[in-house]
């Protein structure tokens, strides 16, 4: 079949942008400024492991967080306050030894920062010169303004946290949605530019009604992230085994913003029975799996 067409439309990248861009170098703030004035949205998931961070860096993650939600995850406590720097600095090395382009950053835990500029950029330094991580991520908008700071000054890209702040559960007795009525609404927007004017190059927004992210959003010059905060965010968080349906939730109840893309739990689960039944039936293992 002939085709008239006078000439061969240049073929277009598949993919321009962030997500699932070629280069093998690793993803920097510059590039997540770039997304935002081309109005382009991204993904960003946990990782507490080389594995996993290898199969979502192949996957065109182009940003990691290894989050002290490892707390609930990787740790079995219940919340995240009682991890420490040094699971952080394990788990972060883990994954940036796992990774080749994806930007790795790190969750500040509780205690690590809260005591000053100086204390957080000792934590900082050690995540950075340990770990190998491109950035860090600290909880708080205008309580932690000062160490967003300072961190930037030292040349430390750090990404902000603001709304619901799991690191102070204890003090919102629970995981509450943020930003609803006026005073708190106005709360959040300052926490957003005392960020940005401390030099964040982006601010997750965590659990903030839709409306108010996405006021956020055009208001502010650097990306926000979401998670559980509705569609407007530039770019979107979850925790991985949340995604991947690995999660087992208290009493069987996911919160509202989860979204399961696989069934991992059930599919580990049927894996490990399998091998199970395999051994105690004597099917496995096989003359294959032998050696003579
Ligand atoms: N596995 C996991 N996923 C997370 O997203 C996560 C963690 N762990 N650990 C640290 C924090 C805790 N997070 C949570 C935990 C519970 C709700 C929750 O139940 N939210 C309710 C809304 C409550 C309300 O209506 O005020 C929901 O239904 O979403 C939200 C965030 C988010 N973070
Ligand atoms: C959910 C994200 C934003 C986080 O802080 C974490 O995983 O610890
Ligand atoms: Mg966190």
């Amino acid at each position: 079949m002939t085709q008239h067409s006078p000439a061969q439309a240049p073929a277009k990248p598949e993919r321009p942008g962030l997500y699932g861009g070629k280069s093998s170098r690793r993803v920097t703030v510059r590039d997540l400024a770039a997304a935002k004035r081309r109005g382009e949205r991204w993904p960003m998931l946990t990782a507490y492991d080389a594995m996993t961070a290898a199969v979502f860096d192949e996957a065109g993650i182009p940003v990691l967080l290894v989050g002290d939600s490892m707390g609930n995850t990787a740790l079995g406590y219940d919340s995240t306050v009682p991890v420490t720097l040094e699971q952080v600095t394990m788990l972060s090395a883990a994954v940036v030894r796992g990774t080749r382009r994806a930007m790795v950053v790190a969750d500040l835990p509780f205690g690590s920062f809260q005591e000053g500029p100086r204390q957080a950029l000792r934590s900082a330094t050690h995540l950075v010169k340990e770990a190998g991580v491109g950035a860090v991520k600290l909880e708080g908008g205008e309580r932690s303004a000062d160490q967003i700071r300072l961190l930037v000054e030292s040349g430390i890209p750090v990404m902000a946290h603001v709304g619901l702040t799991p690191q102070s559960v204890h003090a919102f007795g629970g995981h509450p949605v943020q930003g609803r009525g006026d005073e708190a609404a106005a709360q959040l927007l300052r926490d957003a530019k005392a960020v940005q004017d401390a030099g964040a190059f982006a601010v997750v927004l965590e659990l903030v009604t839709a409306e108010l992210a996405a006021e956020v959003t055009r208001g502010l010059a650097i990306p926000t992230v979401g998670i559980g905060a509705g569609p407007e965010c530039d770019a979107q968080v979850l925790v991985w085994t949340d995604m991947a349906g690995m999660t087992d939730w208290p009493g069987g109840r996911s919160p509202r913003f989860v979204k399961q893309y696989g069934q991992l739990r059930a599919a580990l689960g049927d894996a490990a029975k399998a091998f199970a039944d395999d051994v105690v039936g004597g099917a496995y293992p096989a003359e294959e799996h032998s050696f003579h």
